[in-house]
């Protein structure tokens, strides 16, 4: 792995439990953009999802991934990134970032293939993008857990989205003027046991690196590692950012650092083989995570906010669509 200049302990944890009970709001909100401005991601503890609830679903994932083939591709996937629902077989989904060619993702794709499954859905009214179950009398109680899951975690996006506006100055419903009509995404992911040899060889990746498209991303993770963040000071050198029990992960996408005008970091990550050597007999375990991709409303125009642009300091962006943008990243993928 490369020699990265951070170590784990560059991620901040951060108690989110005096931003909910109002007990010290300000200081939360922050230390989380602070966190946002430096690295992009914090941990966050007492964030809302209870313990038992997460365990839940990694169960459920769990269940579902054990089926065999033909069960899962009983919720297929459509072939084009731009409905984003259902089940993804190993090397179907390649991420890649800012690659829109579709030779030169094809070529990335051929290079090295992300050795992962993935069960995407959003919320069961999504007109747009419908969800992709399986077959009735499939795996009864999977639909419902999803579907549960994804309305906990929308409750903790619309906390975050609130500490995230206090933290940069600005109301605290700031953010949720553009978070009404949830395009959110869960996604379960599960990155099967492959050689060891493969992942450090860069064969095969588990994620290639990306930045996420959205406004922030919730990602539970289990005890097995792999994911690594790129030091927002040295292109190209990564240091992990390793499970800790009980935290939620919460990085910043590519909105936020628009909406910022590039204070708040979009920062690339990936997955890759753990990072003590967890090998038995030449083969790294497998993973499970369980991101939760926040979108803003398609609908909205992300552009910078005031008072992060003056004559000194122009915009970096262009105002874009949010239905665009997640659109043309997305269909980059597939
Ligand atoms: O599996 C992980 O820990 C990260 C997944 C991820 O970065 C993504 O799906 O965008
Ligand atoms: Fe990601």
């Amino acid at each position: 792995m490369d020699e990265g200049t951070l170590n784990a302990s560059a991620i901040p944890i951060i108690d989110f439990g005096p931003f909910l009970d109002g007990f010290n709001k300000h200081e939360v909100a922050g230390k989380m953009v602070s966190s946002f401005k430096e690295i992009g991601f914090v941990y966050l503890m007492n964030h809302g999802i209870p313990t038992e609830k997460s365990a839940e679903m990694f169960e459920w994932s769990k269940r579902f991934f054990a089926q065999p083939m033909e069960v899962k591709k009983l919720a297929p996937h459509p072939p084009s990134g731009a409905h984003h629902r259902g089940y993804s077989s190993p090397g179907q989904e390649k991420v890649v970032q800012h690659v829109y060619h579709p030779d030169a993702i094809a070529e990335q794709r051929a290079q090295a293939p992300d050795v992962k499954e993935s069960f995407e859905c959003g919320r069961e009214e999504d007109e747009l993008q419908p969800n992709i179950w399986l077959p009735e009398g499939v795996l009864p109680g999977f639909k419902e857990a999803c579907l549960d899951f994804f309305w906990l975690c929308h409750g903790v996006e619309l906390n975050i989205l609130r500490a995230l506006a206090i933290g940069l100055g600005l109301s605290e419903d700031y953010f949720l003027q553009y978070h009404t009509d949830p395009r959110n995404q869960l996604r379960l992911l599960h990155y099967p046991s492959v050689p060891t040899e493969g992942l450090e060889t860069e064969k095969i990746a588990r994620i290639g690196q990306h930045s996420d498209f959205g406004s922030i991303t919730l990602l539970l993770q289990d005890d097995v590692g792999g994911l690594e963040v790129e030091d927002p000071n040295v292109a190209g050198s990564f240091c992990p950012a390793p499970p800790i029990p009980g935290a939620l992960v919460v990085n910043a996408g590519d909105f936020l650092m628009r909406w910022s005008n590039d204070t708040i970091r979009s920062t690339i990550h990936r997955v890759r083989a753990p990072p003590q050597n967890r090998s038995v007999d030449g083969m790294t375990p497998e993973r499970y995570s369980i991101p939760y991709f926040c979108c803003a409303d398609f609908t909205t125009v992300v552009d910078c906010i005031p008072g992060t642009w003056s004559a000194e300091r122009p915009k970096k962006y262009e105002p874009i669509s949010a239905q665009e943008y997640i659109m043309k990243r997305m269909l980059a993928t597939y």
